[in-house]
């Protein structure tokens, strides 16, 4: 059955000068003809008087697709039109009318994949990067949808089919004439494999992190500054600040932009005994962020617990009202009051948060559906060579396969490809 021809506004719709509506599907040629009068060059660029019937509904610059060499491998056009909300409903109309209907969230990605023009991965990469918010995104996301993850995991699968075909050659002897050789490289080649995925596995915090922002948690004893101190490095009023001990109760949460990554910087209670059942809980939920978080800004100033907790190694010791009295050693001295020290202090987190998220150049995964994935294969790979017999042993190599196959989705995914491309936004 030919697919229905889509449409979608694939610009945004504030006040803009020009809004790009994209189609794909195999009545475009036809849609364009009757648009624009005749079927424009292939991919130029060309002004045309768009008309639907007697009216003329905006000119614009008309972009071709034949396919199978388009995004979705379909036929499919863009129309630049003048980005008024009447012209770009005008044009939609007149594409309803002629048989179009509008494209789903990821309809065009999806079609692309179905095409065999992108696999799952390299559409998340897509999807990563129109929504890439900080130039390390930007980056991660660009290399997954250029095929990075896809040629990693395609070459482990290759290698498993190789293994594979050397497993099943031994099935055919005799167990007494096994030829031990070819067992022992079959054992080293499966061990080697399964410590590159584990390697790969160590990667992806550092993929997630870049891709969902670090989370960083202020913490330590009530009107210490935490609050001042998270105000500053907002640079806006976020949290209430006040001289009353226990003023912050909830979690209070800023995003920001630092060292390129984005941050997920925690206000939270100050840590003491409270008999105050809210306080309790506002302390509960400050230890639980703290444990969770990436990084733990621990603050304490002139006259309050240096020593909040016992200390964690990764922390960043924070000694805020330099104003007051000058830090001890080992402290990074703040004024949240002044501004002074704020400098080093970002310096110092973009450092450790640059070391949290360090890649060393490898393509990392960047999603727990990727995790899953990968943790499946090497679960078969490990109980490989404890099953006795080497059918067994052949069927835990063609399942980590498989686990492989289902990432870039060369096999069985139908059920996966509705969480995969709701996520995307209309018109990709
Ligand atoms: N002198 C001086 N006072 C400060 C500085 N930073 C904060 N303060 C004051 O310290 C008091 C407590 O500040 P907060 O930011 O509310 O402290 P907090 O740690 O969030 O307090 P809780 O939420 O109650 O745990 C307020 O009166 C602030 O004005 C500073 O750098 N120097
Ligand atoms: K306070
Ligand atoms: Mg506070």
């Amino acid at each position: 059955m030919n697919p229905t021809t889509i449409f979608a506004r694939a610009t945004g719709t504030g006040r803009a000068a020009i809004a790009v509506l994209r189609l794909s599907g195999p009545a475009t040629a036809d849609m364009l003809r009757t648009l624009c009068g005749i079927l424009p060059e292939p991919r130029r660029a060309s002004l045309r008087a768009l008309r639907h019937g007697s009216d003329l509904l905006d000119h614009a610059l008309v972009l071709w697709f034949p396919g199978p060499r388009s995004y979705t491998g379909e036929d499919g056009a863009e129309l630049h039109l003048h980005a008024g909300p009447a012209v770009v409903e005008a044009v939609a109309e007149a594409l309803v009318s002629l048989g179009a209907r509008p494209a789903e969230p990821g309809e065009f990605s999806r079609r692309a994949f179905s095409n065999g023009r992108i696999d799952l991965l390299e559409a998340e990469g897509v999807a990563d990067l129109v929504e890439a918010e900080t130039q390390a995104q930007r980056r991660q996301a660009l290399q997954q949808a250029d095929g990075a993850l896809s040629r990693l995991y395609d070459g482990w699968a290759q290698r498993l089919r190789v293994l594979l075909a050397h497993q099943e050659a031994l099935i055919d002897f005799p167990d007494e004439d096994l030829p031990p050789e070819i067992e022992a490289a079959l054992a080293r080649d499966t061990a080697l494999l399964a410590e590159e995925m584990r390697a790969h596995l160590l990667t992806g915090a550092q993929g997630e992190r870049i891709r969902d922002g670090l989370v960083v948690a202020i913490v330590g004893p009530p009107n210490v500054g935490k609050s001042s101190l998270l105000n500053r490095l907002a640079g806006r009023d976020a949290a209430m600040v006040s001289d009353i001990a226990g003023t912050t109760r909830d979690a209070i949460e800023v995003r920001l932009v630092l060292a390129d990554l984005p941050v997920t910087l925690i206000d939270t209670a100050g840590i003491r005994d409270s008999e105050d059942p809210l306080e309790r809980e506002g302390v509960r939920r400050a230890l639980r962020h703290a444990e969770h978080a990436d990084l733990v800004l621990r603050v304490a100033c002139p006259g309050a617990g240096m020593e909040p907790e016992p200390r964690v190694p990764d922390d960043i010791r924070v000694w805020n009202k330099t104003d007051l009295a000058p830090a001890p050693e080992g402290w990074i001295g703040v004024s949240a009051q002044t501004g002074a020290g704020l400098d080093v202090l970002r310096e110092r987190l973009a450092a450790e948060m640059r070391r949290l998220t360090d890649l060393a150049g490898a393509a990392p995964l960047t999603r727990a559906r990727h995790r899953a994935g990968i943790s499946e294969a090497l679960e078969h790979l490990d109980t490989a060579p404890h099953l006795d017999l080497p059918e067994l042993r052949g069927e835990a190599l063609r399942l980590a396969m498989q686990a492989l196959g289902r990432l870039t989705g060369r096999i069985g995914v139908e059920d996966l490809l509705d969480t995969v491309f709701n996520q995307f936004c209309i018109g990709k």
